[in-house]
């Protein structure tokens, strides 16, 4: 019911004691309240007029009043205690996802990482104070008010003492059974993130093809299941409410009925029955607000253990590489034995090579062949299975996944991003305090000197803003890895997949000249690039069939050799 690691959270612990204060407080005037209306109750029933009773009236308003200011302040300290966490935990959580990168991303999909860090934090800023505010009031307050009645009328405490337990076996025995499907509740609404967001980005291909209309269909299957499970979880969350509420009616009715059989047999007087009478429905009401929003609570706790998990993934960001690297003609990367295995078996295997000064390595191979993979290994986006780097001959380095190494490396993926800001914003995002005139200088390297003319540097471009081609998305990260000074170090994956040929032939002009005096690693389908390399590394389904010059593998490798003859088609 409750995650103990929400007891872990910064700063909830030293809070514990002060709503603990404030659950007795409130139960003592709730106390009080019961007091002065069984008093005045009592003064009028003897027949005294309400002047006697005034002074018991007054206290009755006192209480109530106090109730609802201590309330009022508990509501507000949880509303303001929640709401600090939550921003918090977003904050870490968003931390995290960039610490891991991509990986994390396609590990648990982008959909259902959206919405844990968006309505998921929601769901538990709701979860903190539901636990905070319901369940402390659920175990104090009753505690009090038995107390109470076991000082006023021992006997009717008893009908108290024996309801309570079986009321909270029902809450706990549904609580199982709401558990398990709120799991799935959740399961299914992760899916549908999912399966929403990715129809979204695809919706152009599923036009294109004319298999929207499928696809509707499969968004709202999911979503049916989705609504199913939710139907579910509220129906074990009703029937919880409902056992509660029976039971605690039950017992209030079972207590006044002894208590009024005591009236008439004159063993009990007036005032303690009155006083017991009207405290029975307030011990059982905590119970029964905190069963009414019990599936709050479920909700809460799946989505804070799906903040959790993502917090408690080991990032494995290294500090093995000591300072960010200024890649130079003496400095050297040793790939050992280097193997990456993805769960299905498939991956690289083994890559061993070493590359000395400022080399372009061409990364070559069929489709599916494991370049991004060697690719995502040398940004540090992703761990080897097993194998090490050893950068300038010094130790190794079990991974890339380090700072120091993320900034010294620029890196081009295939499927670029471009944010939702300035075009300049865009282009300067290695070097934010680029001046324009460098930035310009960039853009026109990268073939973007007519969008630069003729929108300027201020457009807006990205979600909400002017849409670029693939193409020109493509040299704008180009143009970012020109403009980036202090990371020599390049990784570019397919950089001019997107381009037309005769584009690509023109923008390869503009690249050559700027890969001279870098480390650079490009992984192509591409032929053209090959020769303009220093070296090659070849793959085939992961293996490596080769690494040397262009010219050498021509001669005397025989799987190169029929990739070009492919190549060439
Ligand atoms: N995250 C992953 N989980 C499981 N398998 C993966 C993952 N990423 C890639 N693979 C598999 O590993 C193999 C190599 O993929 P990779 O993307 O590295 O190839 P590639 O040569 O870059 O292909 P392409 O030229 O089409 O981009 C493929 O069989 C691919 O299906």
């Amino acid at each position: 019911m409750i995650d103990k690691a929400l007891f872990k959270l910064p700063g909830l612990r030293n809070k514990l004691p002060f709503i603990m204060v404030l659950a007795v407080l409130q139960a003592l005037v709730i106390i009080g309240q019961a007091y002065f209306i069984a008093q005045a109750l009592t003064t009028m029933w003897m027949g005294k007029g309400l002047k006697s009773a005034l002074v018991a009236i007054i206290g009755f308003f006192i209480c109530f009043f106090g109730r609802e200011v201590i309330n009022f302040f508990r509501l507000r300290f949880l509303d303001k205690f929640a709401y600090t966490i939550s921003i918090e935990l977003r904050a870490e959580l968003l931390n995290k996802v960039f610490k891991l990168g991509p990986t994390l991303a396609s590990e648990m999909g982008s959909g259902s990482l959206a919405t844990t860090a968006i309505t998921g934090i929601e769901d538990v800023e709701t979860y903190i104070k539901l636990v905070l505010s319901k369940v402390f009031n659920m175990v104090i307050v009753p505690m009090v008010i038995l107390l109470a009645v076991v000082i006023i009328d021992w006997r009717s405490s008893i009908v108290l003492i024996i309801t309570f337990p079986i009321s909270i076996v029902f809450m706990v025995l549904l609580g199982y059974a709401a558990e398990g499907r709120a799991s799935r509740q959740y399961e299914s609404y992760q899916i549908l993130s999912n399966h929403f967001l990715d129809s979204l980005r695809g919706i152009s291909t599923l036009k294109y093809f004319g298999r929207s209309k499928d696809y509707a269909n499969s968004i709202f299957h999911t979503s049916e299941r989705f609504r199913v499970a939710t139907m579910r979880t509220l129906s074990v969350a009703i029937l919880s409410t409902f056992a509660l509420d029976f039971f605690s009616t039950l017992s209030v009715a079972t207590m006044a009925l002894f208590l009024g059989l005591r009236l008439m047999s004159g063993e009990i007087l007036l005032f303690p029955a009155l006083m017991a009478l009207i405290l029975a429905p307030e011990y059982f009401l905590p119970l029964r607000e905190f069963a009414s929003d019990y599936h709050a609570t479920l909700n809460g706790k799946n989505s804070f253990q799906a903040v959790k998990a993502v917090l408690d993934t080991d990032e494995q960001l290294s500090t093995q590489v000591e300072k960010p690297v200024f890649w130079t003609e003496k400095s050297s990367l040793t790939l050992s034995e280097l193997t990456k295995a993805y769960e299905n078996g498939r991956g690289i295997n083994n890559v061993n090579v070493t590359i000395k000064g400022l080399q372009k390595v061409a990364i070559v191979g069929a489709s599916g062949s494991g370049k991004s993979t060697l690719l995502n290994m040398l940004s540090g986006f992703s761990n080897p299975t097993s194998g090490n780097y050893e950068l300038n001959g010094k130790s190794q380095i079990s991974t890339l996944n380090d700072e120091n190494w993320r900034r010294s490396v620029s890196f081009i993926p295939q499927n670029t991003y471009v944010f939702a800001g300035s075009l300049r914003d865009n282009l300067a995002f290695y070097e934010p305090t680029a001046t324009d005139e460098e930035i310009i200088d960039a853009a026109n390297q990268a073939g973007l000197t007519k969008l630069v003319e003729n929108l300027g540097l201020d457009v807006l471009i990205g979600a909400g803003g002017r849409t670029l081609s693939g193409g020109q998305m493509q040299r704008v990260a180009l143009a970012r890895a020109f403009l980036s000074k202090n990371r020599n170090i390049l990784l570019l994956d397919e950089p001019t997949a997107h381009l037309d040929i005769e584009t690509e032939l023109e923008i390869k002009e503009n690249i050559l000249p700027l890969l001279n005096d870098k480390l650079v690693f490009l992984a192509t389908h591409r032929l053209h690039w090959l020769p303009k390399m220093d070296l090659v590394i070849v793959l085939n389904e992961g293996e490596v069939q080769g690494i040397g010059t262009h010219e050498t593998l021509l001669a005397e490798n025989a799987y190169y050799q029929k990739l070009i003859a492919e190549m060439r088609g």
